[in-house]
């Protein structure tokens, strides 16, 4: 499947899809109880996909209350972890069915490239939840190192019902990111896609059902932010939330917890991270090629987007010039053309913020050097990679999360004072380092305050490592690795006394 077809064929392949278009709730597609819809619409070309079921409070408190009784039957957190690792697995295989159509519906849904979703998304959505099907019976609990006249072990098991509200930016990653470990733990999980895409989601839940997972422990409720994450954040029976989005909806569900039952709440949030380039970095061009994909991946929209890129002034010049020449790589134009690496934006309102954004920069003295503009093409929401010069630190566009395919070269004196520019924000998530000196990889990657900090590279690490902010970035727990286990389990103890 990762072999790229025509644009034709996608086109093809896109037409006979059938849009998944209502709630998954116990196993059945249903309509929202108030018969609400809301309109799925391609921001590469304004058409309105379909409508899909809108859901609110009285949805999830069904979804909610059955997933419990499933949860507290044992059909599936009784099961052996070998158990459901065969079902989790035989997920896997079925979403590698079905890759082509996932990857096809999400171009479609969130105008992402058809290239990328094809050569990331879907791969990355496949070996996650493979990964951690792997892991389900692979995973030991404890015995403490207490005194010979008693036992002591120490457990891990399920919380009963999760819920996990998602982005729009990886739909399907995020997706699996989540309910891979979610699942492989025991738990009965409601998953809140983004309103704009919420079909890829759907189709995953219809897979679940093939692969065995039992009726109830996979749920999916599309709608409003306010009407179905709120209830989820509020329920006195959701026992954990986890959450990828914005800094300020994630400050809801913190809140949410404290005005319910103390829910545990994993953030993973926004991010304004820096690429820093110091004084003896080498390999420029491998710098300028890391420099422009940690900008422009997904269109900008991207949580470790590298948005201020923080050049030594001796090695500014020239290369701000390689920066400019890299992106002949990244054309932008229909996403299910496989030839282009950016699409659209995901709609109208973070497609006015960006461009809202490179305005102020220019307004703030800031130099546009390359893109700046909309472009148009098929009535869609699409943006020029946008390259800003002549950054300063107190800038808007140096400050805030812009989520869009633009970023801007600010100018250090110094190592040191590059450093200390990259901390200089309330976001910690992720920081790419350049140097060719060993010492100062140890020394300023430890400096900076990030929850993943890449050298001479930029990367989010693999499924291997924890995934999660510092500071506004992050809160409670971290995506990817076995770490991702402690968001969807509780702790227990349990002493045994011989003396
Ligand atoms: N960390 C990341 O990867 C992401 C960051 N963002 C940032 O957030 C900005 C705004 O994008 P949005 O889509 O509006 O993000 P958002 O944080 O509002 O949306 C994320 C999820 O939260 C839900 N939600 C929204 N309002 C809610 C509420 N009141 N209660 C409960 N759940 C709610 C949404 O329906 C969606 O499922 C972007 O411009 C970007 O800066 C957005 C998406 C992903
Ligand atoms: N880049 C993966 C996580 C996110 O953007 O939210």
């Amino acid at each position: 499947m990762s072999e790229l077809l025509t644009k034709q064929e996608y086109s093809e392949i896109a037409k006979k899809i059938t849009l998944p278009n209502k709630a998954f709730i116990n196993g059945q597609f249903v309509d929202a109880q108030s018969g609400q819809t809301m309109p799925s619409e391609n921001p590469a070309t304004g058409e309105v996909l379909t409508e899909i079921a809108s859901c609110d409070a009285s949805d999830v408190n069904i979804a909610v209350a059955n997933a419990k009784t499933v949860y507290e039957s044992g059909v599936w957190s009784a099961l052996s972890p070998a158990e459901r690792k065969t079902a989790v697995l035989k997920l896997a295989d079925l979403i590698e069915e079905h890759a082509l159509e996932l990857a096809v519906l999400e171009t479609l849904e969130a105008g992402k490239p058809i290239h990328e979703c094809v050569k990331t998304d879907l791969p990355e959505t496949i070996s996650c939840i493979r990964w951690y099907a792997e892991a389900a019976d692979k995973m030991y609990d404890q015995i403490s190192p207490t005194a010979n006249n008693a036992l002591a072990t120490i457990r891990r098991e399920a919380v009963g019902v999760v819920a996990c509200v998602l982005p729009w930016n990886f739909p399907l990653m995020m997706l699996a990111w989540k309910l891979g470990p979610a699942l492989v733990m025991g738990n009965s999980v409601i998953i809140k896609p983004a309103e704009s895409t919420s079909m890829t989601t759907l189709k995953v839940a219809e897979l679940a059902i093939k692969a065995g997972i039992p009726a109830g422990v996979f749920n999916v409720l599309p709608g409003l932010g306010p009407n179905v994450g709120e209830p989820l954040g509020l329920h006195e029976d959701v026992q954990v939330i986890s959450f990828t989005g914005s800094t300020a909806t994630g400050r809801r569900f913190l809140k949410y917890s404290a005005d319910s039952n103390l829910k545990r709440v994993v953030l993973e949030c926004g991010g304004k991270s820096p690429s820093v380039v110091l004084s003896d970095a080498d390999n420029l061009d491998s710098v300028a090629e890391n420099i422009v994909a940690a900008g422009l991946w997904n269109m900008g929209q991207n949580c470790t987007a590298n948005s201020r890129i923080i050049i030594h002034k001796d090695l500014k010049v020239e290369l701000t010039k390689k920066i400019i020449a890299k992106l002949d790589d990244w054309r932008t134009g229909d996403p299910l053309d496989p030839q282009y690496m950016l699409g659209s934006v995901i709609n109208r309102q973070q497609y006015d913020k960006v461009l809202g954004y490179i305005e102020i920069g220019k307004k703030e003295g800031a130099k546009v050097i390359f893109g700046g503009n909309a472009i148009e093409l098929n009535n869609g929401l699409f943006i020029e990679p946008t390259i800003f010069d002549s950054v300063t630190p107190d800038m808007t566009i140096a400050k805030e999360e812009i989520f869009g395919p633009v970023f801007g070269l600010i100018e250090a004196e110094s190592d040191e004072e590059a450093i200390a520019i990259a901390n200089d924000t309330c976001y910690g998530l992720q920081a790419s380092l350049y140097t060719r000196d060993l010492k100062k990889a140890h020394l300023y990657s430890q400096q900076l305050k990030a929850g993943t900090v890449s050298v001479n590279c930029f990367s989010e690490g693999d499924i291997t490592t924890p995934f999660g902010g510092y500071k506004l970035s992050g809160f409670g727990g971290r995506d990817n690795s076995l770490m991702a286990f402690d968001q969807y389990s509780e702790v227990k103890a349990t002493w045994f006394d011989f003396s």
